[in-house]
């Protein structure tokens, strides 16, 4: 096998279903000379740690609550924690060897402050995001069940999902990839998740090719 030009690092926090894409993508045609070469989660007991270890992935856990403890008497604490875990992410980021070309959150579930984003971009990484919601809708935790929720109530007929470039404000960067999800009368909150995740599936695939392709090498 030719070696892999691009290097991915994955952020997860749940299942791992999105990172399994990526994993089997790298391995067959749909990701060429990619290699996933590092995944980071915020949560010790996410699923998407063991997927990684079975793919030989190597992986770090990285938790806010330690910094939680430690500014918990300190003015403006859970901002102060927060900048000190994501300039601490970044440079747990910044240390990896090989240096990701992109970082792709997976089911994510941290807001990053430019207290990570900066020292990212400033090494040329790009960041992108998996969101099950179309650009400038249901922006945040929790997106298919308020469109569901929305549905029922008449004020949408779809919804979607996208892959966006990651800013300060949530889900509000740049689309790289979208799909509207049409939606059914009568459909189970549960069942439109799935339909929902099967599309993600696909959609993280495509966009983090699509933001390879975009680097000059
Ligand atoms: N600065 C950014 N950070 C993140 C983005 C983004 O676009 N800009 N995308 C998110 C992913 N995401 C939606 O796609 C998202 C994840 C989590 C939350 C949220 O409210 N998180 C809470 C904690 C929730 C929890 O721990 O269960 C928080 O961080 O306080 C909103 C949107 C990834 N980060
Ligand atoms: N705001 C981001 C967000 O809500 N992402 C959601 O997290 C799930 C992660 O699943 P996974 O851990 O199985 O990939 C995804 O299905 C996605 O809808």
């Amino acid at each position: 096998m030719s070696t892999p030009h691009f290097n991915l690092a994955v952020l997860i926090s749940g299942n791992g279903s999105n990172l399994q894409a990526l994993i089997d993508a790298c391995a067959s045609s749909a990701l060429p000379n990619t290699r996933i070469t590092h995944v980071i989660s915020n949560r010790k007991a996410a699923y998407g740690l063991e997927r990684a270890k079975k793919a030989s992935i190597p992986t770090s856990y990285h938790n806010l609550v330690p910094y939680k403890k430690k500014h918990a008497e300190t003015l403006d604490g859970a901002q102060v924690a927060r900048a000190e875990y994501d300039a601490d992410l970044a440079k747990i980021v910044l240390n990896l060897d090989p240096r990701p070309d992109v970082i792709v959150c997976a089911g994510w579930m941290h807001i990053v402050t430019p207290d990570f984003l900066n020292p990212i971009a400033e090494a040329d990484i790009k960041i992108i995001n998996l969101h099950p919601a179309l650009p400038g809708e249901f922006a945040g935790a929790g997106a298919i069940e308020r469109a569901w929720q929305a549905f029922q109530k008449g004020d949408i007929k779809r919804t979607g999902v996208m892959i966006h470039e990651v800013i300060a404000e949530v889900d509000a960067g740049k689309a790289i990839v979208t799909q509207e999800v049409p939606l059914r009368e009568g459909e189970s909150l549960e069942d439109l998740e799935q339909r929902i995740h099967g599309i993600e599936h696909e959609l993280i695939v495509e966009g983090t090719r699509r933001t390879l392709a975009t680097i000059k090498r």
